[in-house]
């Protein structure tokens, strides 16, 4: 389906650094919007409900999968996360350009059902890093740590499937290459977008 806004996707391994990037990235370009996805994973300290994500317990989650709301989702790291159809749909009919944060595979579920997406892969600069960051964070246990380096190397063996892959070594060179990602895809479009407008006219085609 051929949507006016933009669908952007970005997917890493866990500590790589995307919500850092998303999150400046939201903080420079108010066209941007979030789609907060639901999750059975219990808050962390400082998560809102309605902010970082919708928490939901395992039957609200499943009614949503039964009704059919979610257009994605996955387990990963043993809970599950979707995005709402209503959290994307909408707005990119209306024209915004939506920015998922999700999985390997909810990405891949995300291309099938919008061949437009953009789909981003994060890279850590080595494994080494990619440990200390999630430990410097301070926020999952050293069990968590552990599945959560395990599952990286099955979700950086897809990165071939992705658009574009940007390497999180200095942020600020990589908040450089997520935002030029953005800018290009905006020029794609809105240079396809014009081209069709004119031939439609030449064609007399309303
Ligand atoms: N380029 C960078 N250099 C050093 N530290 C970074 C860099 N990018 C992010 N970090 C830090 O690494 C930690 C992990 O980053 P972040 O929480 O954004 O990762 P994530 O990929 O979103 O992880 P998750 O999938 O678990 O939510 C954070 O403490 C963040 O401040
Ligand atoms: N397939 C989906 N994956 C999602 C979604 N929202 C988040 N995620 C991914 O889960 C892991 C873990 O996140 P954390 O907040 O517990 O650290 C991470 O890779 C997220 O990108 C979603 O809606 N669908």
């Amino acid at each position: 389906m051929d949507y006016p806004g933009n669908l952007f996707v970005v997917a890493a391994p866990s500590g790589a650094g995307k919500s850092s990037l998303v999150k400046a990235l939201l903080e420079l370009d108010s066209h941007v919007h979030p789609s907060i996805s639901h999750t059975t994973r219990a808050p962390r300290g400082q998560e809102k409900h309605g902010r970082e994500y919708f928490f939901a317990s395992e039957p609200e989650f499943d009614a949503m999968v039964q009704g059919n709301a979610f257009v994605e989702w996955a387990r990963v790291h043993g809970n599950r996360y979707g995005t709402s159809k209503k959290a994307i749909e909408e707005r990119i009919a209306q024209g915004s350009d939506v920015i998922l944060e999700i999985d390997f595979q909810g990405a891949l579920q995300i291309k099938k059902a919008f061949a437009n997406a953009i789909l981003v892969f994060i890279l850590p600069p080595s494994w080494e890093e990619l440990r200390s960051r999630l430990e410097r964070r301070g926020e999952d246990s050293a069990d968590v740590i552990e599945v959560r380096l395990k599952n990286a190397a099955i979700e950086m063996a897809q990165v071939s499937k992705f658009d574009f892959v940007i390497i999180n070594e200095l942020f600020e060179r990589a908040l450089f290459d997520l935002k030029a990602v953005v800018h290009a895809q905006r020029l794609k479009y809105a240079a396809q977008r014009r081209a069709r407008a004119d031939t439609f006219q030449s064609l007399n085609i309303t």
